[in-house]
C-alpha cells in the first residue's frame, strides 16, 4: 500500500473523508457556461444542478463564485468548484492563483479544482509552492488536481492533493489528443492506488462512464453531453448530416 507523501495517509484514510468517500461509484455533474455560451447566467446553472440533483448525481462542478454561491443557496449536494480566469503570460485557466480560491471557498465551494498541469503558472508560481499554501490558507478546503499526463497526476498525489482528475488530458499541447475519454490515463492513475480518481473529460455516454469505473475511477464528472444543449444538438444534426450523405 503505497502512502501519500504529503498527508502521510494510505488511501483508507484519506477515503475516511466522508465528502470524498461519498462520491464514490458516483456520477458528478459539471453545471458550466460560459459567457458567450447560450446557458450562461447562474440562474440557469441552478437549476441545471437541480435537475442533476434529482436525476441521482453525488456532486456538481462549478465555475465562478456567482455559480457556485447560486447553486450552494437551493442545492444539496457538495460542489467542486472553479473559477475560469486567464492572466497575461500564462496558459493556466483553472483556478490559476490564491485570490481565485479564496473566492470560490467563501461562495461555498466543498472541493476546489486546480490546473495541475507543469504549463506555466501566473506570477512564475510552481505548484509545489501553489498546493501548500492553499493548505495553509484554507485547511478545511479538499483540492481536485486538474491533470493532463499521468506524470502529472503522480507529481499532484507527491504534493498530497486529495483526488486527481483527468480533466486536461488533450487540453495541454502534450497531452494524448483523441476524441474520446481517456480511461487508460484512468486506468493507469487508478492502479497506483494512493488517491481517489476522477474520470473526466470528453465522456458522452453511459457505457463510457461504466467503462472509466471498470478502469478503477474513484468517481465520473460528466459535463457537455449533459448540460451543453448546443452541443448535444450538435452531434444529433452531425449523425443526421452523415446519414443523408450515404
Ligand atoms: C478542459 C476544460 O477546460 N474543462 C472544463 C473544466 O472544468 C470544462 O469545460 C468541462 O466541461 C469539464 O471538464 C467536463 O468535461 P466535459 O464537458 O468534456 O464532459
Amino acid at each position: 500500500m503505497m502512502i501519500n507523501k504529503y498527508t502521510n495517509m494510505k488511501i483508507g484514510e484519506l477515503m475516511n473523508n466522508s465528502l470524498i468517500s461519498n462520491l464514490k461509484h458516483g456520477l458528478i455533474v459539471s453545471c458550466q457556461a460560459l459567457e458567450q455560451e447560450p446557458l450562461y447566467g447562474s440562474a440557469k446553472m441552478l437549476s441545471m444542478a437541480m435537475a442533476a440533483q434529482e436525476g441521482g448525481a453525488v456532486a456538481i462542478r462549478a465555475n465562478t463564485p456567482r455559480d457556485i454561491a447560486a447553486i450552494k443557496s437551493k442545492c444539496a449536494l457538495p460542489i467542486i468548484g472553479l473559477y475560469k480566469k486567464h492572466y497575461p503570460g500564462s496558459d493556466v485557466y483553472i483556478t490559476p492563483t490564491l485570490l481565485e480560491i479564496k473566492e470560490i471557498v467563501e461562495a461555498g465551494a466543498d472541493f476546489v479544482a486546480i490546473d495541475a498541469t507543469m504549463l506555466a503558472r501566473p506570477n512564475g508560481i510552481l505548484l509545489k509552492e501553489f498546493i501548500p499554501s492553499i493548505r495553509k490558507n484554507f485547511p478545511s478546503t479538499l483540492i481536485v488536481a486538474d491533470i493532463s499526463t499521468f506524470e502529472e497526476g503522480v507529481a499532484a498525489m507527491d504534493l498530497g492533493v486529495d483526488v486527481v482528475s483527468t480533466t486536461m488530458s488533450g487540453y495541454t499541447p502534450y497531452s494524448l489528443q483523441q476524441e474520446p475519454p481517456d480511461i487508460a490515463l484512468v486506468a493507469r492513475l487508478s492502479a497506483l492506488g494512493t488517491t481517489p480518481i476522477l474520470a473526466e473529460g470528453r465522456i458522452w455516454t453511459p457505457e463510457e462512464c461504466v467503462a472509466c469505473l471498470d478502469a478503477g475511477a474513484h468517481a465520473v464528472v460528466v459535463g457537455t453531453a449533459i448540460t451543453r444543449p448546443q452541443e448535444i444538438t450538435k452531434k444529433f444534426v452531425k449523425s443526421i448530416d452523415h446519414f443523408l450523405k450515404t
